[in-house]
């Protein structure tokens, strides 16, 4: 039995992941991370960088963040404690699904995680108390490369759950879609 079945998303390239548990009297055992599998679906070499964040209050939208090149970056995104509303925006102006979102649900619960490859914004919206998130990078962060995209711009038109309970300052003075350049 796999230990992870990737499955496509209507974004090229952009994958869901479900963490098969094998589960006994104390708990369950699962593969969090396949270099050989993920290697197969475009990730890049090995892993730079993992980063761990907490989000305490439902609502919080985080994002939407990307690394302009050559900085561009894979990222496998997970929540391990709580439920998340996680997003990631296509922005390959080559790809035929620019512009466009795909959202998904991800939690402890479910145990699932998404693939995200280079030329996709990432963000998220806290569905529960005290979300916990295990961010996989495949290139270090390069704050001189930081680039985003306002998570409420209406020419994305993400379904956000919930209403905005809190962004940082940062998120919320990020351009629109049609302000950005590259990619
Ligand atoms: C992303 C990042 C931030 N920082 C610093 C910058 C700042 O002082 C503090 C908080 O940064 P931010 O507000 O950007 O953190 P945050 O909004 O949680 O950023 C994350 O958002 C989600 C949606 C993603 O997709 C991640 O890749 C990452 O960009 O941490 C690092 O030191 N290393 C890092 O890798």
């Amino acid at each position: 039995m796999a230990d992870l079945v990737l499955m496509q998303t209507p974004l090229a390239g952009l994958l869901e992941v479900e963490r098969l548990r094998k589960g006994d009297h104390r708990g369950f055992f699962s593969r969090f991370f396949d270099a050989t599998a993920f290697a197969g679906a475009g990730w890049p070499g090995g892993v730079a960088q993992m980063n761990h964040t907490l989000t305490q209050a439902p609502g919080t939208i985080r994002g939407m963040h990307f690394q302009h090149r050559p900085y561009g970056e894979w990222k496998y995104v997970s929540c391990l404690t709580g439920e998340v509303y996680d997003v990631a925006v296509d922005l390959r102006r080559a790809s035929a699904t620019y512009g466009q979102c795909f959202g998904t649900v991800l939690s402890a619960r479910k145990g699932n995680s998404l693939l995200i490859p280079d030329g996709f914004a990432h963000g998220f919206q806290t569905l529960e108390p005290d979300c916990e998130l295990i961010y996989l990078h495949s290139v270090a962060y390069a704050p001189d490369a930081e680039g985003g995209l306002d998570a409420l711009d209406p020419d994305l038109a993400i379904d956000w759950p919930l209403p905005v309970a809190a962004r940082s300052p940062r998120d919320a003075a990020l351009p629109r879609l049609n302000q950005q350049t590259g990619y």
